[in-house]
């Protein structure tokens, strides 16, 4: 077991990492004096962990609302928040009730809009159960719902009180998300942590086998990695950015293809060897480290090759990206692995030379 700290100022929180944390109530002592917490899971993740939870709560004197919520990325939206207030409503949940969110990143979003927006702001806690969720998207407040003209367009910088992953739940993970989540992974090793990089090069097909030790590894490392940067920057005005890599395009292949088609973490591989390949046509990135980013993604499982929606309808998707500024869309691209910087002078002809080198069959 681990706790890293993510340094925030009063708004401070733990991360702890391990195994059989869902069922120790120590973990979930910070909820106490609440005698109730509305708990936000999905149709799967429920079935599987939901019961768990309502007891180590139950061990703490706290009762359970549950609130299960469709399982899917199409489901992040705004229909699904008002469910969740519906129900925060119905069970006359109060402005010190707090809210956990017990799933991947989804679950993990939208619980959080709703623990930044329902009565202006309830105390919010993230049990990621996704290594992607574990990794990234449980730490940093980052929290939103889709719109259908972009991605997490609508939301709030919230932070949880704390985190807790449990690595046990990562058995019952399937293995196409155990590999979505490793896009985030690399992208640590990508965008600052070129260690982390050969580490993951060496190991890859031990995280995969799902190895505790390894797998507990790079969860406490990437997370490590995230707590600096949020801790730096938690409104993301500069270096935060940098964890964006890949995402410019990673996003409007998700929204292109419409929610849920791609998985993110497979949009953000294919998006990243996009940066990648506009960062060595711009002289940039040595075309072997554009290799060995490609060569892991593939031992990971993940595409390499983005589909083909044409440079026109790219550019068009690209341009609600969060950080276009003056109306110019902002990429994070590389300079080896492990620096990673923000350019907003990338010509139209190089991406459309990159689109037609990384997309479509190939
Ligand atoms: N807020 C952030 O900083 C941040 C960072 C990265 C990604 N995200 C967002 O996170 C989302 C992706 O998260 P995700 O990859 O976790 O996807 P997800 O939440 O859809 O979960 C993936 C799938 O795994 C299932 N699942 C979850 N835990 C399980 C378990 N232990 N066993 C079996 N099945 C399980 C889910 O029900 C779902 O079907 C996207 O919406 C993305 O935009 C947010
Ligand atoms: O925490 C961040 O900052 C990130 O950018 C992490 C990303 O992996 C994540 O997908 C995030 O939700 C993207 O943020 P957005 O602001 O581009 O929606
Ligand atoms: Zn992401």
């Amino acid at each position: 077991m681990q706790t890293l700290n993510v340094a925030l100022g009063e708004r401070s929180y733990p991360i702890h990492v391990g195994s059989g944390l869902l069922t120790d109530p120590r973990w979930f002592a910070a909820l106490a004096p609440a005698r109730r917490a509305a708990v936000v899971t999905n149709t799967t993740v429920g079935p599987l962990y939901l019961a768990r939870l309502r007891q180590t709560l139950e061990a703490l004197g706290i009762a359970c609302v549950e609130i299960v919520i469709p399982d899917g990325e199409a489901f992040k939206n705004w229909e699904t928040l008002h469910r969740i207030f519906d129900a925060l409503l119905t069970h006359r949940c109060e402005r010190s009730t707090p809210i956990l969110a017990l799933g991947g990143g989804v679950v993990g979003d939208i619980a959080g809009f709703a623990a930044a927006t329902y009565q202006r702001g309830v105390p919010f806690y993230q049990v990621p159960t996704t290594l992607l969720a574990q990794v990234d998207s449980s730490v940093g407040g980052k929290t939103a719902i889709n719109h259908p003209l972009g991605k997490n367009m609508i939301g709030a910088f919230y932070q949880p009180g704390a985190v807790i992953a449990d690595t046990d739940t990562l058995g019952t993970l399937p293995e196409r998300e155990l590999k979505a989540g490793m896009a985030e992974v690399i992208k640590y090793g990508l965008i600052r942590d070129a260690e982390f990089f050969d580490w993951l090069e060496a190991n890859m097909e031990r995280l995969l086998a799902r190895d505790d030790e390894m797998l507990g590894f790079a969860i406490v490392r990437s997370c490590a990695n995230k707590a600096q940067i949020v801790a730096a920057d938690e409104r993301e005005a500069g270096v935060r950015a940098l964890l964006n890599l890949g995402h410019t395009f990673g996003h409007a292949i998700e929204t292109g293809l419409g929610y849920g088609e791609w998985l993110h973490g497979e949009a953000v591989a294919a998006g990243t060897v996009l940066a990648a390949e506009v960062s060595a046509r711009l002289g940039l990135l040595p075309r072997e480290h554009l290799e060995r980013l490609v060569a892991l993604y593939r031992r990971a499982g993940l595409p390499t090759r983005a589909p083909d929606l044409g440079t026109e309808r790219y550019l068009a998707l690209m341009g609600h990206d969060k950080k276009v500024q003056e109306g110019k869309i902002r990429f994070v691209l590389l300079k080896r692995i492990g620096e990673a910087f923000v350019s907003a002078d990338v010509p139209q002809a190089v991406l459309a030379q990159a689109f037609a080198a990384c997309c479509g069959d190939g």
